[in-house]
């Protein structure tokens, strides 16, 4: 046991960096790491919050099990008074879903996004205050990812100035609404508005659903829970649900009219606000989601870095800082490095593309404000395409980390399993990711299509000012450091990705109609937008290492994990580099070559690195990610902690076991 504890601590006084600078780049200020830190901790110690039990507990336990939590984080909130920052972080690091999160991440957002300013004073205390809990009623059972194909109606009653929302068929079953099945008393429910016979698309509406004495569904409305989903914990704490209206009348003014709004003579009356505000929320949690992803990702990566510094396998044995005879770690195997060390760089690119994704939604709301609604279709494609992009690499990188652990990864104790399960749905939820990169790529055929008319294109589609260099620019080189050069790498990404997405539009032209081009050629489409999208990651990091970054050795760290991430992308998507053109077979091969020096150069920080994540115990919730690497005599205790060895002889013994033994003795005695 000490050998573990000691080996951790060896690994630990060999990182070349300020772990403590690291930590403050992470949280992206010195102001956030303290808050998170304080806030952390306060979770980690305090027994209200345990969630080790969770994996054992029953659908209904897991369940009320969260409901407890949620009412607890909100009476602490209150006690301890928390701001706004602190109680979000509160939330965060109490890490078990729960209704909280649709009310405050979804159904908070799109009253602030789409409600007029007198709605919102009279909803938003009420919501701030809790007095009411609320869903975001969105998804069909019939429609998911095709938002104007959803049936709900909302048919205005001029007599009573009242909408009437229905649910005409089974389909339109409002379906998935996280909190909506037990919990929520309120909804903005998204229905087609029908007035004066007239079908106008689908609005938002803000429609009660349950009795705020007893909780009973209004008249009207039916709702439920929609029953399990992935994974033992995960999502199973949470009460997705189904949600049918049978005529069910809301005043007037409950339709969220910010964008359009109708009268009391039951005019449909549009402001001068986009049309597409109205998915406002789609765009906010999208880019939530994005921090989300390397949240996600990072604490797999420590679990599973931390696990395999300590976990030995074969080789000739070495002999450790005590001069004992021990095996070779498993981290220093270059298969484990090259499959572990590029989700590690991921992680920390994740974070800053996320960081700076925060800057420009908060510009976006700034220039909303101010009526200027020019960067709404860049936020909405850089939301969508980024999102798409981080929750696949981090759903495929948390499985893989599971793989990393061998089979200890397997086991629930290890984390991994539950956050593979909680994670992996966000590749569908706020938008499925292939559909998303369809959004993107339509966002990049229209900037290209505009190059021809003299339209300067901005923000993140800039490079494709440059698009006579980059379709001809031949990558310059010539021996693997010249890989470390970062205009070197950017100019590589950039002919890649406006060389896929130059194609395409070459190729629409080819189809009889736009709509036709845009079905058959969807794959390449979609290979286009990831290429863009990549693309933004690698800027996103080169830019911020250009940053005043401080920190004894900080960002050669950084340097290093951006080579990582660039080269391992190339190394992953050579096909589109060698097609394109955009680099030469030579040129791959001395990637390579540095991609593997990168590995090592990296190795001796690695422990450093996801220590920087200061993830607490409480919330990696994982034996094999303990900070003190000790292991094994952890695991052999969660085993005995299992409900199957509370009694030596099982339940069903007597029943099932005993009797059979007895009869197959019998048997070989006749
Ligand atoms: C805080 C919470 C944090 C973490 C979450 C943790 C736990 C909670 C878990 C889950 C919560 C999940 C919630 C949900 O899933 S809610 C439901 C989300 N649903 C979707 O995302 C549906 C996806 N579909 C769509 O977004 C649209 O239907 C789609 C854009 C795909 C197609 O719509 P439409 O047919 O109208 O599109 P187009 O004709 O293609 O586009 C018209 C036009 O509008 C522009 N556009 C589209 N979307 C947006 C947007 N969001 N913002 C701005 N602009 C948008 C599009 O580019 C077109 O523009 P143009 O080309 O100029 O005409
Ligand atoms: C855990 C979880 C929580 C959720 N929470 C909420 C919530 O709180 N509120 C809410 O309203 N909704 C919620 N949802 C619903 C979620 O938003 C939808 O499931 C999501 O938008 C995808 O839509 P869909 O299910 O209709 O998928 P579909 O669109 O039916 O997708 C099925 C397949 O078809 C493909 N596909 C669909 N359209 C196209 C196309 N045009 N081109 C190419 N391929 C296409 C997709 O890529 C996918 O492979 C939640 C979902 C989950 C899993």
């Amino acid at each position: 046991m000490e050998r573990i504890m000691d080996h951790l601590a060896h690994e630990r006084s060999k990182a070349q960096f300020s772990v403590e600078e690291m930590k403050i780049i992470w949280a992206g200020s010195l102001h956030a790491f303290q808050v998170s830190d304080r806030i952390a901790r306060l979770v980690a110690s305090d027994p209200g919050f345990r969630k080790d039990n969770r994996a054992v507990l029953s659908r209904k336990e897991l369940f009320k099990s969260a409901l407890r939590k949620a009412a607890y984080v909100w009476k602490r909130i209150n006690e301890l008074a928390l701001s706004e920052e602190e109680a979000s972080w509160l939330r965060f690091y109490v890490d078990e879903l729960a209704y909280a999160y649709i009310h405050w991440g979804m159904f908070v957002p799109a009253i602030k996004g789409s409600a007029t300013e007198e709605q919102q004073q009279k909803w938003l205390p009420l919501a701030n205050n809790m007095q009411i809990i609320g869903t975001y009623a969105q998804t069909e059972l019939g429609h998911g990812s095709n938002v104007r194909g959803l049936e709900t109606t909302a048919t205005f009653d001029q007599e009573t100035d009242e909408f009437i929302i229905h649910s005409p068929t089974l389909t339109s079953s409002k379906w998935w609404p996280g909190g909506l099945g037990k919990v929520a008393t309120h909804a903005v429910v998204y229905a087609r508005l029908i007035t004066d016979g007239q079908d106008y698309g689908v609005h938002g509406f803000l429609v009660q659903i349950r009795s705020l004495d007893d909780h009973f569904p209004l008249p009207g409305v039916t709702v439920g829970d929609i029953g399990m989903k992935f994974g033992s914990g995960a999502f199973n704490s949470i009460d997705n649900g189904f949600l049918r209206f049978n005529h069910v009348r809301i005043p007037r003014n409950q339709m969220l009219m910010k964008v359009s709004r109708v009268t009391r003579q039951g005019k449909y009356v549009e402001s001068n606000v986009p049309k597409q505000l109205l998915y406002g929320a789609m765009v906010y949690v999208r880019q939530i989601i994005v921090a989300d992803a390397s949240i996600a990702l990072s604490r797999a990566v420590c679990i599973a870095t931390r696990y395999s510094a300590v976990r030995r396998q074969f080789g000739p044995p070495h002999e450790d800082e005590n001069g004992k005879g021990v095996e070779t770690q498993v981290i220093d195997y270059k298969t484990q490095q090259s499959r572990l060390f590029p989700l590690l760089a991921s992680a920390y690119a994740f974070r800053f593309v996320g960081e700076w994704l925060k800057w420009l939604y908060t510009d976006l709301i700034q220039k909303l404000e101010a009526n200027d609604f020019s960067t709404l279709p860049e936020a909405h494609a850089c939301t969508a395409g980024l999102k798409s992009l981080t929750t696949s690499a981090a759903a495929d990188g948390i499985k893989e980390c599971w793989k990393l652990c061998g089979g200890h990864g397997y086991l629930s104790s290890s984390g991994l399993p539950e956050l593979y399960a909680a994670f992996v749905p966000a590749c569908t939820y706020e938008g499925d990711n292939i559909v998303l990169l369809l959004q993107v790529s339509r966002f990049l055929m229209k900037t290209i299509s505009q190059l021809q008319t003299g339209k300067k294109p901005i923000g993140t589609t800039a490079y494709m000012a440059h698009v006579e260099h980059l379709i001809q620019c031949r990558c310059t080189v010539q021996k693997a450091e010249d890989w470390l050069n970062p205009s070197v790498i950017l100019e590589a990404f950039e002919a890649r990705a406006i060389r896929l997405s130059v194609a395409c539009a070459e190729n629409l032209t080819k189809f009889a109609t736009p709509l036709q081009g845009f079905s058959e050629l969807s794959p390449d489409l979609v290979e286009a937008a990831v290429a863009h999208c990549q693309l933004i990651v690698v800027s996103k990091f080169i830019e911020k290492l250009q940053q005043n970054i401080e920190g004894n050795g900080v960002k050669q760290q950084l340097e290093t994990l951006c080579n990582i991430y660039c080269l391992n992308l190339i190394h992953k998507h050579l096909g589109d580099f060698l097609s394109t053109g955009s680099i030469s077979p030579k040129q791959a091969s001395l990637a390579s070559d540095q991609l593997r020096s990168r590995y090592s150069k990296l190795r001796s920080n690695v422990i450093a690195l996801v220590d920087a994540f200061n993830y607490t115990d409480h919330f990696l919730g994982s034996v094999l990610g303990r900070y003190d690497g000790n292991v094994y005599p952890k695991l052999y205790e969660e085993a005995w902690k299992d409900p199957l060895n509370d009694s030596i002889v099982p339940d069903g013994y007597h029943e099932y076991i005993q009797p059979l033994l007895k009869q197959q003795l019998q048997n070989a005695r006749l």
